[in-house]
């Protein structure tokens, strides 16, 4: 069964960990953090201490996208503040082994997201050291944008080969995924949908959750 990620992007900032206990009461698998910093993308998001925060709210496994220039200067804060994944942009990354080591030395799981014009062959050559592909299906920045799906094809393309190399890889997807557009993903392979404005903007959150996953 496909996994659900709720996005705290568009969450209630005021009151963050009872949106977090809400989604879990609904029925969400992971909780992702959308980190951003100016650079990498044109608005600013949230740090390591807000990470830290939210870790004893919930016990589901903080999924921690990295949307920022240098990385590496920032992955041991959020390893140290309880993140279960952390994403980093292949575009960001000069060194992109470095930092898959980096981020897997903290006992963490290291995965690489694409934005919707970054190609898998990027990827291909690290594809048996990370534990999760993430591709984006908006460029990233901001929640509420619409689904860009002429990603899935090449969605599709490493899922097969994911399945061919018998490896055990994550794919995720973010950007405008809703009841409609989640079926679309998961017909080409994705193992886990964020959705931000699809659970949070609603005021039944086990409802949409469980419209996103298909039942
Ligand atoms: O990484 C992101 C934006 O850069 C967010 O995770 C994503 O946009 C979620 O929001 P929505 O589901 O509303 O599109
Ligand atoms: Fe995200």
């Amino acid at each position: 069964m496909v996994k659900i990620a709720p996005s705290i992007l568009s969450a209630d900032f005021s009151k963050l960990g009872e949106e977090i206990k809400d989604v879990e009461r609904g029925g969400a698998d992971l909780i992702h953090v959308d980190v951003m910093d100016g650079h990498f993308v044109p608005n600013i998001t949230i740090g390591p201490l807000v990470v830290d925060a939210i870790r004893p709210v919930t016990d589901l496994p903080l999924d921690v996208h990295l949307m920022i220039e240098n990385p590496d200067q920032f992955i041991p804060d959020f390893a140290k503040a309880g993140a279960d994944y952390i994403t980093v942009h292949v575009e960001a990354c000069r060194h992109l082994h470095r930092t898959i080591n980096l981020i897997k030395s903290f006992g963490v799981k290291a995965g690489v997201v694409l934005n919707p014009a970054t190609p898998i062959e990027s990827i291909k050559h690290i594809i048996e050291e990370i534990d999760m592909v993430l591709f984006m299906t908006v460029n990233p920045g901001f929640g509420g944008q619409s689904f860009i799906a002429s990603v899935l094809p090449k969605m599709k393309e490493l899922s097969t080969i994911i399945k061919e190399k018998g490896l055990n890889v994550e794919i995720e997807v973010d950007g405008g995924v809703n009841e409609q557009t989640a079926k679309l993903c998961v017909e080409a392979g994705a193992t886990i949908l964020v959705a931000g404005s699809a659970v949070y903007n609603t005021d039944d959150r086990k409802l949409a959750i469980a419209k996103i996953r298909g039942n």
